[in-house]
């Protein structure tokens, strides 16, 4: 490796595609240092995957704890304690950030904990004024969320302040109709706040299957989530005693105690110096990269959020693998298949999907097969609670093969992970109907389809 420059790689920002990139060159023996401006682990570590899914834990008690009655058992003295909750996830959060920059360090990976920007093509300087050399930089900074300027928007926390909340707000107003939104809807309507969903258009999850998603509103507006649909911000006003009074378009003017917005996360770009060395960016500001990962400088990769391929840490984490493989590694060069890509939501109940939902495969294919399964949970029925799961089988009708599975209900994505690989495999439904049921379970629909 080059001993002209201080290091052979310097990655800025260790989040889930920065820590994978390092670590992996650093073990195909390049000289790697990696900057972080607020913790390692990034936003899935830290405010984002993890402790969310911890809540979503958390907040199924709720549920539980009713439904337990009907199996006979009686709870008395229930009671939910947020801070317990909360302490108990941010303990996890920051054990999980020590094992994250202990692995870096087992790799001989150098870490600054300060902001790092370019400041000539393998120039690095770092807060504190200390510059240094690589011969390969790559841009891991991930994406902020994007808050809509409004007056009174000062007023609104994002999903980053919601894991330290003081209190649970007795009344939420959460503005977004994507994933944050349904999720933290579910979240904070299970420890029993007043959640409201405001979204600007007429559609939740709108990547997602139309039928899952008016499943999952639905069952939202039955477990006493309010949704306000073509509703944008016009004010927030801070009120005497804190409270905020909220104008959105087409709506009276409501009284909340926070408001949450989740109206998409924006790539951290901004003061990095990539104008100075001539890195493009397209036009929701996103690093614009080619199959590899490469910028409009050769030397210059940048991997997961900021790119605005997919926003989901498994594909950050790929695209740091296949960099640091392609480019310190002894095999060829290859590229992440961003093609089917399984995803879930945690929602109350979750939805999880692989492929093309059914409106895409009857565009992009026309003759297809739709199978379906619409049933109530043996767990649910028992419980008394009404809440139907619905599993949706998209075939390609000419082959047979199966181009795309979306469903609904408890533990969907769990049952997703192991689903998406028959997709991914190009499966046929008689691959499904061929493999005997697992009675009993939700997941045995899959192979039931009729
Ligand atoms: C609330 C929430 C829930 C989510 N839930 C899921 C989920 O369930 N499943 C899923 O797959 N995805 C989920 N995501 C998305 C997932 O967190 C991201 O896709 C993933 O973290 C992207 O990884 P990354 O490496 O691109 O960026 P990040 O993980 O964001 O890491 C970027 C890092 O760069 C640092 N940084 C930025 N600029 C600089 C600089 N100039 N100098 C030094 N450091 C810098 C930042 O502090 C950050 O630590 C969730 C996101 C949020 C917000
Ligand atoms: N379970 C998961 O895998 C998971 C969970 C959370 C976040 N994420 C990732 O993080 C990303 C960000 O999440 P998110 O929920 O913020 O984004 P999102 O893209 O899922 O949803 C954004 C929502 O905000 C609305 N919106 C956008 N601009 C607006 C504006 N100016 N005014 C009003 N509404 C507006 C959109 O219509 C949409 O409903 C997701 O796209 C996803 O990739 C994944």
């Amino acid at each position: 490796m080059a001993d002209e420059y201080d290091f052979d790689l310097f990655t800025i920002g260790a989040g889930s595609g920065g820590v994978r990139a390092s670590r992996v060159a650093a073990a195909h023996g390049a000289r790697v240092a990696v900057a972080e401006e607020y913790r390692v682990g990034g936003t899935c570590v830290i405010r984002g995957c993890v402790p969310k899914k911890m809540l979503v834990y958390g907040a199924h008690f709720a549920e539980d704890l009713v439904d337990a009655r009907a199996f006979g058992w009686t709870i008395e003295g229930k009671r939910f304690d947020w801070k317990a909750l909360r302490d108990a996830v941010q303990t996890d959060v920051t054990r999980l950030e020590g094992l994250y920059g202990q692995t870096l360090g087992n790799n001989d990976v150098t870490i600054f904990n300060q902001r790092a920007v370019i400041t000539g093509p393998h120039e690095i300087m770092l807060a504190d004024g200390q510059k240094f050399t690589a011969k390969h930089i790559l841009i891991a900074t991930g994406a902020r969320p994007f808050v809509p300027t409004f007056p009174g928007s000062e007023h609104v926390i994002t999903s980053n302040e919601a894991f330290h909340l003081d209190e649970l707000p007795p009344r939420i107003l959460i503005a977004g109709g994507g994933y944050i939104a349904n999720e933290f809807a579910g979240i904070f309507n299970e420890f029993g706040c007043k959640v409201t969903i405001a979204n600007r258009s007429d559609t939740i999850l709108r990547s997602y299957d139309a039928a899952l998603r008016d499943r999952l509103l639905q069952i939202s507006i039955v477990k006493g989530i309010n949704f306000l649909f073509h509703a944008e911000f016009e004010s927030i006003e801070k009120q005497e005693d804190g409270t905020l009074l909220v104008k959105l378009t087409g709506q009276e003017p409501c009284v909340y105690d926070a408001v949450m917005v989740a109206t998409g996360r924006v790539p951290n770009v901004e003061g990095l110096g990539l104008e100075t060395v001539g890195v493009e960016l397209g036009a929701r500001g996103e690093i614009i990269v080619d199959a590899f990962s490469r910028t409009s400088v050769d030397h210059i990769h940048a991997v997961g959020d900021v790119t605005d391929r997919v926003q989901l840490t498994p594909v950050a984490i790929r695209e740091g693998q296949a960099f640091a493989d392609s480019t310190f590694g002894p095999g060829e060069p290859y590229a992440v298949d961003h093609s089917c890509v399984p995803s879930a939501v945690f929602s109350h109940p979750p939805i999880a999907a692989v492929g093309m939902t059914e409106s895409e495969a009857r565009d992009a294919i026309g003759n297809i097969a739709v199978y379906q399964s619409d049933f109530r949970p043996m767990k649910n029925v028992v419980a008394g609670r009404n809440e139907r799961s619905l599993y949706k089988m998209i075939v390609d009708s000419s082959s047979g093969r199966i181009v795309g599975i979306h469903m609904i209900g408890p533990e969907a994505p769990e049952i997703m992970q192991a689903a998406a690989i028959a997709v991914k495999a190009g499966l046929t439904k008689a691959d499904f109907d061929a493999t005997v049921a697992i009675h009993p379970t939700m997941a045995e629909e899959l192979v039931l389809f009729k």
